[in-house]
């Protein structure tokens, strides 16, 4: 039975207060005897334009946000998974990669994640938000790998948007996937109306914990955040939440906690096994 945490922030396109947020949440979590924090997407910031968001870009190894993430997880002896932007492979300088890391106990980025499943849609009709993540963003192409955390267990990660896309969370599952996380930066409208019911359903179609560390509140003057941070346990409870707090500029950085219950993992798959049919179903 082992302890995680989720923090919930609110980056701005300042690096060093984003750093500075996610140590509360790493002393946070460290103190509460955690073997591992999840942040959300895009932890290290938030631009208010392409432009802004590329030339924040740094490559992983020259970025004082994660070289000061890294320092902390040595520190604490505490495994921090956190949502990035690191530059194109082959074009640089105008695409970034929107990633997420896992940066092991020992300070050292083990796994990484390229988020697949791009944002881009217009609500303006509906008075929600417009946002084309693909203007700047190169998308990942492949289902990311599932590792193992000693005492915790298989994890595997998917960003966001990916959510919404039940066969990348079908697929983790079939890699060993136990735990699978959605590190989040969901807007305000799609987040009232969809967020817990896909986070539970991911749940619980795939018999895994669903992790989902989100930003929150207002980081410039286009964006804001839903946040509502939770784990769902396999069988679709809610097991920690951090409500919402949208409506405020400022809240202030917080985590909430939960136990992964191997037997209630293991109890949840026996009980009711789910066979998939994938040989009734070519297309997907
Ligand atoms: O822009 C960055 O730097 C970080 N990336 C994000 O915030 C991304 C792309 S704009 N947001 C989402 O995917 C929200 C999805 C969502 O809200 C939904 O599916 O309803």
């Amino acid at each position: 039975m082992s302890l995680i945490a989720i923090g919930q922030l609110t980056s701005t396109s300042s690096l060093p207060h984003n750093l500075t947020q996610c140590r509360t949440l790493i002393a946070r979590a460290a103190s509460l005897n955690c073997k591992a924090l999840f942040l959300p997407e895009a932890s290290d910031y938030i631009a208010s334009s392409p432009t802004e968001s590329l030339s924040l870009c740094q490559p992983t190894n020259k970025s004082e946000f994660v070289t000061g993430l890294r320092a902390e997880a040595k520190k604490h002896k505490l495994a921090i998974h956190v949502g990035i932007h690191e530059p194109s492979w082959t074009d640089p300088k105008t695409k970034i990669r929107n990633t997420v890391i896992w940066i092991d106990e020992n300070g050292h980025i083990v796994h990484t994640y390229q988020k697949v499943h791009l944002f881009d849609v217009d609500l303006g009709e509906s008075g929600g938000p417009v946002l084309k993540e693909s203007a700047v963003v190169e998308a990942g192409e492949k289902v990311g790998e599932v590792w193992d955390v000693e005492g915790v267990g298989r994890v595997g990660s998917a960003i966001c948007f990916d959510m919404r896309f039940p066969e990348m969370s079908l697929a983790l599952r079939r890699r060993g996937a136990e735990i699978i996380t959605y590190p989040s930066a969901f807007t305000v409208p799609t987040g009232k109306a969809h967020w817990e019911v896909l986070l539970r359903a991911r749940a619980i179609e795939t018999q895994s914990y669903a992790v989902a560390a989100a930003q929150v509140g207002r980081h410039n003057e286009k964006r804001v955040s839903y946040g509502h941070s939770m784990i769902v346990d396999p069988w679709g409870k809610i097991v920690a939440e951090i409500k919402g707090r949208e409506g405020e500029d400022n809240p202030e950085p917080e985590i909430a906690t939960a136990v992964i219950d191997r037997e209630l993992l293991a109890k949840v798959r026996r009980e009711m096994p789910l066979n998939r049919r994938i040989d009734v179903y070519p297309e997907i």
